[in-house]
């Protein structure tokens, strides 16, 4: 059924003329709704039966703000005409400056540019529980209907700056509390109680109140600076290289100074410069990016409906296992933890318990909540509660033989309809059901640690496991607010997979004579949260030895055999668990660089004899960047070749979320097509003749390269979807 996309006007007997916007699913403000909205208020201002209007949204929601699709064809196009100027034109003059009083009737959620529309009626209604909020800076841009004017002069400006610049919503309940919503009723009531909210201000029963010219919420010149000046803190600390959350600030600053007429056309004016940075770029297209994850071919349109999963059982109380079970249980998802002995059962719950209670402490969770999480867990050292489970996550260490004999004795132990899941990082999903009659259920559930805070899920799905499973799967992961990414099955899946060269690039450089803590600091001035050391420091070296030969067995002809890790552990170095590696970690304080590893290091650089000449080589911190993240854009465009994610931008999001890199620079394949294909190529061609074949680019590079074309645009046939 095509969706029916406008807006119209209803005048009732009583002179309320009643706009509605109709663009599902979130009413969003598209060309022909903006072109909508500013025909029906001239209507509705020059109709001599019309005294006053309510504006809403359709389907329970009011609005989810501009319609960002325009945003992308901005930057496909880089023409900026298609965005309306709407700031003065549709919210001053035709609706806050209209002589008719406007009231907004506000169900489910005004976002952006939807709770901007509001802010310019003169009175805002709303039924319970919807969500308000100015996300734009997630966007990289900044509110653009007279937002940075209006919010902070409805709420006051100390709220209105931590709402703009952390991109939170609130309800309606705290809402109304601020002042940003006049009443509260219930969804029935909606209609009615705007209409004769509208009338009253027709009537002078109620004030006519205009957002934009109102100061009572501001304070004195002095205060709103010193307002200003804690929000240029935090956004320092928040976000330092985002261009938005500064330019908002200085937005704001000019209403303050010079009124809202003057901060509106400020808006206007850093909007336009906003909008075509690289930064909206990168964050519009992970916008995107995540919701097309949800759509899996062959599984979410094949019209299967996911089955309920109430019960799990996770095999292993380590690390990995109680992060599961622990969001499985904050989800309300009745969970069976079982262990090999009492010992370690009791230690997996203790983490479970830790990690619910770090929740509430940081108060994330009410004590109510993480009681009846904890409720919900059972501790058990034999299959016996297996019998009724819906899914069981093996979490266990990265053994094949041990996670084979698991699934073996799993298939006897549960019911047949049971998901029969891995969390192996890296064992091809064959070969851990290789001795089972179950491969269409047996499917990889790849969390990422801490697995209770990280978001990234990823489902491998082998060429047995089932649509259904996957779906099944799929449900859950959302349930427990994760955003899965279907992937293929080989060694490392696609995240893994693609930054396996991020350590050895990394290694590779330290043995050529570059200081590892300087590479470390490149890499997070780049925009990751943790370079490659302190990374590999967090995991744990033993994790590192342990796998390394897994992808040596497959990908050995473009590894670079470091002996670097080997000989840190020799040292007593295992990273953060035992509070040494290349840093050093106590309690309370920031890792701190431990310069007695240099010996260490110095003895890898004797083994590998590698720096030219003997001699440290020179490079600067853009060539620093392109040795450790050119071999990833490399093996990323071999996950792409091999068709083990379904679309390019999949693979983004799960280098966003799965990696933490930097969700402004889009992900990995986008950010390596804004720098170019044919870029990458000639460089990393010059890296392999100087360095060796572990530089040597990949057949789609090559071919991308050659043919202009950029890396997100898929043509596999080779797909293991
Ligand atoms: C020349 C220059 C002149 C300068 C003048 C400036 C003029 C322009 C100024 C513009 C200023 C205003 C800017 C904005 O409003 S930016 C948008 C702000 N809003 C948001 O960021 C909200 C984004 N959406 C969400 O957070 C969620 O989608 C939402 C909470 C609304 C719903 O969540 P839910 O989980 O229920 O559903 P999904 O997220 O899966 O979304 C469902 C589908 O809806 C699509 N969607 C959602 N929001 C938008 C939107 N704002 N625009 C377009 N499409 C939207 C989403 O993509 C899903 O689509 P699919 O089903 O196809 O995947």
């Amino acid at each position: 059924m095509a969706k029916k996309i406008g807006v119209t006007m209803d005048v009732g007997n009583d002179g309320v003329a009643v706009i509605t916007i109709s663009n599902p699913p979130v009413n969003s403000l598209a060309s022909p709704i903006i072109a909508g909205l500013k025909e029906k208020f001239r209507d509705a201002n020059q109709r001599n039966d019309v005294r006053a209007i309510v504006l809403t949204g359709n389907n329970g929601r009011f609005c989810g703000g501009f319609d960002i699709n325009v945003f992308q064809q901005v930057h496909k196009t880089g023409d900026l005409s298609v965005m309306p100027e709407v700031s003065v034109d549709l919210v001053c003059n035709l609706m806050e400056d209209s002589r008719k009083p406007l009231v907004a009737a506000v169900e489910g959620l005004a976002l952006g540019g939807g709770l901007e529309l509001a802010m310019a009626c003169h009175a805002r209604v709303s039924a319970p529980k919807a969500q308000l909020g100015l996300p734009e800076l997630t966007l990289g841009v900044i509110p653009g209907f007279g937002g940075t004017q209006r919010l902070p002069r409805l709420v006051g400006l100390a709220k209105a700056t931590d709402m703009i610049l952390l991109s939170k919503s609130i309800s309606s309940e705290e809402g109304q509390k601020l002042g940003l919503i006049d009443a509260l009723v219930p969804p029935g009531e909606l209609l009615s109680t705007s209409r004769k909210w509208a009338l009253d201000i027709a009537d002078g029963r109620k004030p006519f109140l205009r957002s934009l010219h109102r100061t009572d919420k501001i304070g004195s010149l002095s205060e709103a600076r010193a307002i200003l000046k804690n929000s240029r803190q935090l956004a320092k600390k928040i976000a330092p290289k985002m261009p938005q959350h500064h330019a908002v600030i200085e937005v704001i600053e000019e209403g303050i100074v010079h009124g809202g007429y003057s901060g509106v056309l400020k808006e206007a004016e850093v909007f336009r410069q906003l909008v075509l940075s690289d930064t909206a770029k990168g964050l519009v297209h992970v916008f995107f990016a995540q919701r097309a994850t949800s759509k899996v071919p062959n599984v979410t349109d094949a019209g299967l409906k996911p089955r309920p999963i109430k019960k799990v059982a996770v095999i292993g109380g380590g690390l990995m296992g109680s992060g599961i079970a622990t969001a499985l249980l904050l989800s309300n998802i009745r969970v069976v933890l079982k262990e090999i002995n009492p010992e370690y059962l009791m230690k997996g719950i203790k983490t479970v318990e830790g990690n619910i209670k770090g929740l509430v402490s940081r108060g994330k969770l009410t004590q109510d909540k993480a009681g009846k999480a904890l409720s919900l867990l059972k501790g058990v050292l034999d299959y016996t509660e297996f019998k009724d489970v819906d899914m069981v996550i093996e979490a266990v260490i990265e053994n094949i033989q041990l996670k084979q004999n698991i699934f073996k004795e799993l298939e006897k132990v549960c019911p047949p309809h049971c998901i029969l899941a891995s969390n192996t990082s890296t064992i091809d999903l064959n070969v851990i059901g290789e001795k089972t009659n179950s491969k269409d259920r047996i499917v990889g559930a790849h969390f990422f640690s801490p697995a209770h805070l990280m978001t990234l899920l990823e489902i491998v799905r082998s060429e047995n496991t089932s649509p259904q499973v996957i779906l099944d799967l799929m449900a859950v992961g959302k349930a427990i607010k994760k955003v899965p990414v279907v992937v293929g099955n080989c060694i490392g899946f696609a995240v893994n997979r693609t930054f396996f060269p991020y350590t050895q690039a990394a290694h590779m450089l330290a043995n050529l004579g570059v200081d590892l803590f300087r590479i470390d600091s490149v890499i997070t001035s780049f925009g990751l949260p943790l370079g490659p050391f302190q990374l590999g420091d967090l995991a744990g070296h033993g994790i590192g030895l342990a796998v390394g030969p897994i992808y040596a067995k497959v990908y050995g002809d473009r590894m670079f055999r470091s002996p670097l890790t080997e000989l840190l552990l020799k040292s007593g170095r295992n990273g953060k668990i035992n509070g040494r590696g290349y840093y050093i970690y106590e309690k309370g304080s920031k890792p701190k660089p431990d310069p007695s590893v240099l010996s260490v290091v110095e003895e890898s650089r004797k083994l590998t004899n590698i720096m030219p000449g003997g001699k440290p080589i020179s490079v600067t911190d853009k060539e620093i960047v392109e040795m450790i993240l050119f071999p990833v854009v490399n093996e990323a465009c071999r996950v792409l070749d091999e068709g083990v994610v379904i679309r390019a931008s999949d693979l983004d999001i799960a280098s966003v979320l799965g990696m933490s890199f930097p969700s402004y620079r889009g992900g990995i394949v986008f950010w390596a097509d804004m720098i170019g294909p044919k870029y990458i190529y000639e460089r990393l061609k010059e890296m392999s003749e100087t360095y060796g074949s572990f530089f040597k680019p990949s057949r789609y590079l090559e071919e991308r390269a050659t043919k202009g074309m950029p890396l997100s645009e898929l043509k596999s046939s080779r797909s293991r979807l």
